[in-house]
């Protein structure tokens, strides 16, 4: 076993916050005495094999250093692997992504000093971590993932997020006169709904698309999927409830419907346009998913 903490760097994570912060970073971690051993991406997934060839070294304590997309890649590598049991593994962020959402409900400090203090003194908690099985492929993850319009924005217009947050939030906006909504079979706690549908999240955190609210957060270690049924919201619902989309009153709306449960199943009607899927900001695919739980499946350090 390995007491020394494992380092995965993301280095185009957050437009260039690399350059100006790695050295920062490292200074912070010998400060701290906290003895590391780190390794830098090469391509976007990379972060899987990194991370399970640190596991088969004896690492049991990780730290990703990028945004949720690396998070994300890192989760997955923890939870596929075979050598240790996932929920052994402590997982620690430094952010240096662009939306950094996943911190956010855990109020995450993105200043380096704070996050490496935490790291030496902060305490750990367990939080669930959700599954998609889509047709021809699987993913983990550990913020917010979705079916629909969400996975349309992030297929198409995830490039825009380096213009800044508000011309990704207007593009994602005017995104909407072009999108063709699907109609939607789906299956919660056993109950089945077919409605025409902009899309369906699954949240286990509370924040995504850079900051907003579209999920009803309850608990990240509860278990159970915050689920939002976007229904047949238009180009001006959205245009008008902007603020509302970042306070979470969007939840409110008519047009949205909420729900707790530890599954779902999403199957879309129409096969000539399979709806995207997205989990934690990075495409996934398309077509039919079904969404499951594993309940305080890792451990993550928070202050
Ligand atoms: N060396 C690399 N070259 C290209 N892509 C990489 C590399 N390393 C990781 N990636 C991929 O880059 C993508 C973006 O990373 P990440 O999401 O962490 O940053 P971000 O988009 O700036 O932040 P956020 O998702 O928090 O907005 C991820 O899909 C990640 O797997």
């Amino acid at each position: 076993m390995n007491n020394s903490w494992f380092v995965i760097v993301n280095p185009i994570a957050g437009n260039g916050k690399f350059n100006k912060y790695w050295f920062d970073i490292q200074q912070e971690l010998k400060f701290n005495n906290i003895t590391y051993e780190y390794a830098k991406t090469e391509y976007s997934n990379h972060e899987k094999i990194i991370v399970q060839q640190a596991i088969n070294k004896g690492y049991k304590k990780i730290i990703s250093v990028g945004g949720d997309g690396t998070l994300h890649h890192i989760i997955n590598g923890i939870m596929t692997q075979n050598t240790i049991k996932p929920e052994e593994i402590t997982i620690a962020v430094i952010p240096l992504g662009t939306g950094n959402d996943w911190i956010k409900t855990y109020n995450i400090p993105k200043n380096i000093k704070a996050t490496v203090s935490l790291i030496k003194h902060g305490k750990t908690i367990f939080q669930d971590i959700g599954y998609l099985e889509l047709p021809d492929t699987s993913s983990y993850f550990n913020n917010v993932a979705g079916i629909g319009y969400d996975g349309y924005v992030v297929n198409k217009l995830n490039k825009l997020k380096r213009f800044g947050s508000i011309a990704y939030l207007l593009s994602g906006i005017a995104g909407l006169l072009l999108y063709k909504k699907t109609t939607f079979n789906i299956t919660i706690n056993n109950k089945s709904v077919e409605t025409k549908c902009l899309m369906t999240l699954f949240g286990i955190c509370k924040y995504s698309a850079g900051g907003m609210q579209l999920t009803d957060y309850k608990d990240s270690n509860n278990g159970l999927f915050d689920i939002t049924i976007a229904k047949n919201l238009s180009f001006w619902d959205l245009l008008f409830s902007i603020k509302k989309l970042y306070n979470g009153k969007i939840l409110q709306h008519k047009k949205v419907e909420t729900h707790l449960a530890n599954s779902l199943l999403i199957t879309p009607k129409n096969n000539d346009e399979l709806p995207y899927i997205q989990a934690d900001g990075e495409l996934i695919g398309r077509g039919q998913v079904k969404v499951s739980i594993l309940k305080s499946a890792i451990q993550i350090v928070i202050p």
